[in-house]
């Protein structure tokens, strides 16, 4: 789905989120584990306004798994909770649960020595698009009350899911927006997926891919595509990785837009294995730059 975010779609997603955040003790923010800072909507912060939050890095089965790790650990750092998910395969949902449980542990405990009844915990998950939002909700509900690919803003009376008998979760979920601002983002989210191609110069994509293959995983670059750099002369990288795979026109020349296109799908196909496009260790060398 493609959705235009002009000002005014931004503000009315906001506006949404905002309204449900009352009916709910916690936001499960659902973020892609291959992007765990990129993948995230930019006023998050701002939009929750201290509403207690679980954060879900879903599509675990896609990223680097020591990345993934790390970025696990990077937000308990932080103070925050996060744990990864598959919830495609709807693997590790059981750590959703017990995660919500324990950041609302002293609430709950507050609640009940004040004499109220222990009641489900009340979640709704909040990402940008494309990022499994609707694939959870179904996983969890464990029958199709959500329909993937939902459109946003169309008003419907809120329902309740049921998560075993710990949580209750509104059936649909906040959409906001992704990150527009830095290039570098636009591009991780592009090779993931997560923005539409039409948008988005197959080749620079490739190019893109190939030199974050090149520094991140040149022992996988080499496997597929024989080479552990990109090329000063890209045409020359083109030319070897056209060649090797045989991606020619109909006489026999390179296809250099299909060699693009290949490349991309490569990447997005996990040909060249889990790949983890935000870095942990390159986001603690910002960070400590920007300490300086
Ligand atoms: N491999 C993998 N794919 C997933 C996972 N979760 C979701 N997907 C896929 O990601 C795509 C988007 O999933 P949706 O559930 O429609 O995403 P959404 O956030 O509801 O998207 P919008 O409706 O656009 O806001 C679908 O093709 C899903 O099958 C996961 O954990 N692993």
């Amino acid at each position: 789905m493609t959705i235009q975010w002009f000002p005014g779609h931004m503000a009315k997603a906001r506006r949404e989120v905002q309204e449900k955040l009352k009916l709910v003790d916690i936001i499960f923010e659902l973020i892609d584990a291959r992007l765990p800072l990129s993948s995230r909507n930019p006023m998050i912060d701002e939009v929750i306004n201290q509403k207690p939050r679980l954060l879900i890095l879903n599509k675990a089965d896609m990223a680097d798994e020591s990345e993934t790790r790390k970025w696990v650990q990077y937000f308990a750092d932080q103070g925050a909770t996060a744990v990864a998910i598959n919830s495609l395969e709807g693997k590790g949902l059981q750590k959703v649960t017990k995660a919500a449980q324990e950041i609302l542990a002293e609430k709950w405990e507050r609640m009940k020595s004040r004499g109220m009844k222990p009641r489900a915990i009340r979640a709704m998950i909040v990402g940008i698009p494309n990022v499994g939002k609707s694939t959870l909700i179904n996983r969890l509900a464990k029958k199709n009350i959500a329909k993937t690919g939902n459109t946003p803003g169309v008003t419907k009376s809120q329902q309740w899911i049921k998560v075993g008998k710990e949580i209750e979760l509104l059936d649909t979920p906040g959409i906001l927006w992704p990150k527009f601002e830095d290039q570098e983002v636009g591009l991780k989210l592009a090779i993931t997926g997560a923005i539409k191609d039409a948008i988005m110069n197959m080749e620079d994509l490739a190019v893109y891919g190939l030199n974050f293959l090149s520094i991140h995983y040149p022992e996988r670059m080499e496997e597929r595509y024989g080479i552990t750099f990109v090329h000063e002369n890209l045409v020359e990288t083109f030319d070897h990785i056209g060649k090797l795979r045989r991606v020619l026109g109909p006489g026999g020349e390179i296809d250099y837009d299909k060699v693009s296109e290949m490349i991309v799908r490569d990447i997005r196909d996990l040909n060249l294995g889990r790949i983890s496009f935000d870095i942990v260790d390159e986001e603690l060398e910002k960070e400590a730059l920007a300490k300086k």
